[in-house]
């Protein structure tokens, strides 16, 4: 047997919803550069699903079935209450309130195509409610309940705040939203669908995606980011603790890539913003500290800035808490988790590779009272 450590390189499914071909990344054919200036975040949920872009009716819809159904199901809420909040990471939250709205939903187990599109809506829209209500609810506050009259991203900034964002605010969040939504095959993509193609439900594949989304070397490397420039506090001492880890071989959080090579496109859009925010916050020194890290680590290794690095420096200028910043990754990219899921379902077989073992070879079974 041969194994490929990682799967590196290993094809392990045809997908019609983005591709990563020569370093640049599509959805459905169009370039993410095209998208992060052009598209809100609702459009491109449209195209992942529909595989093309939506007609002003077609988007109204989809805008209106998502704020239909964006409240959560007051068991939800009552939950949040019910652990030790302030000791919980949100992912963590986010996982097991994922898993518990499956439980209110009548079609949970339904296998059928429109009933699993519906699906789709329902968890999509629920998903800011989930995280700002658990970050409300954590400092004492009452959740507040979304707005018919804004779009997905300002409804998250004001659900979380309670105050109506500012429009620089609000396009800066939707871009992170479309730059996020979806990414081929990536760890919590492939999570998802090796959940659903044993025929198990879209709640099961979500809530197993949030698992694998959550660790640091995939969508836990943004609060890291924040941890690492927290920790760094100065220009000045950028320089020593950045070769420091790299003599210790430890990892840069926000740094490297599986598939790309020359660098990782979203990477621009967010150092553009986190630049721009930065700025306007005055405090200038997230980004000039991140862009010193980035020259050394660069530099030093040639690994370039990926998706996480510069979004902790936009979410932070945004005044978001820094265990939210992964989160708010599932909330764009349960849009791409639920559109492989759904095609999944549409040609599906059974993912289930072999390993090669290396334990021991036959032994016997020896009886307890023998054993020494
Ligand atoms: C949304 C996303 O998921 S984007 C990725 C987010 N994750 C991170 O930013 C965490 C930091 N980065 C990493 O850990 C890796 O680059 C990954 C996980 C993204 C990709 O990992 P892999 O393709 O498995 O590469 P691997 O970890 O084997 O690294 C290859 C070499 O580059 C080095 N390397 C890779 N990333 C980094 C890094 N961030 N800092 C320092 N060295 C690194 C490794 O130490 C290794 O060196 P070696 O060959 O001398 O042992
Ligand atoms: O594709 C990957 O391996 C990780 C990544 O950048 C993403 O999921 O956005």
């Amino acid at each position: 047997m041969t194994v490929t450590r990682g799967l590196e390189g290993v094809v392990a499914t045809t997908s019609s919803i983005s591709s990563i071909i020569d370093d640049t990344l599509t959805y459905v054919g169009y370039d993410i550069d095209d998208l992060a200036e052009n598209a809100s975040f609702e459009e491109v949920i449209y195209l992942l699903w529909h595989r093309k872009l939506p007609t002003q009716s077609q988007l109204e819809e989809l805008k209106n079935q998502l704020a239909e159904n964006a409240e959560l199901p007051k068991g939800v809420l009552e939950h949040f209450k019910m652990y030790p909040i302030d000791k919980v990471h949100p992912m963590a939250a986010l996982r097991t309130a994922v898993s518990l709205i499956g439980l209110y939903d009548e079609e949970a187990d339904l296998m059928e195509k429109e009933s699993n599109y519906q699906k789709a809506i329902r968890l999509q829209a629920k998903m800011p409610a989930i995280v700002t209500a658990f970050a409300r609810i954590r400092k004492g506050l009452e959740p507040i309940s979304p707005r018919k009259d804004l779009g997905f991203a300002a409804n998250f900034l004001y659900m979380l705040s309670g105050k109506e964002p500012e429009p620089i605010a609000i396009e800066a969040f939707d871009k992170a939203l479309v730059l996020h939504a979806d990414h081929e095959l990536n760890a919590s993509t492939f999570t998802a669908r090796v959940c659903v193609a044993t025929l198990s439900d879209v709640y099961s594949g979500i809530t197993a995606a949030i698992g694998a989304l959550k660790g640091p070397l995939h969508g836990g490397a943004n609060e890291a980011v924040m941890k690492m420039l927290s920790e760094i506090g100065t220009l000045e001492n950028v320089e020593p603790y950045v070769r420091g880890k790299l003599e210790n071989k430890e990892k840069i959080m926000g740094f490297g890539h599986r598939v790309y090579r020359k660098g990782d496109p979203r990477a621009k859009h967010l150092r553009d913003m986190s630049k721009k925010l930065t700025e306007l916050t005055g405090e200038p020194q997230w980004f000039e500290m991140s862009t010193k890290i980035e020259s050394i680590v660069t530099g030093e290794k040639n690994l370039p800035p990926n998706v996480d690095f510069y979004s902790a420096s936009v979410y932070h200028s945004l005044g978001i808490d820094h265990d939210l910043f992964t989160p708010i990754f599932a909330v764009s990219r349960v849009s791409g988790w639920l559109a492989h899921i759904l095609e999944q379902y549409e040609n599906n077989r059974l993912i289930r590779p072999r390993a090669d073992y290396t334990g021991p070879g036959m032994q016997k079974y020896v009886p307890i009272q023998q054993r020494g």
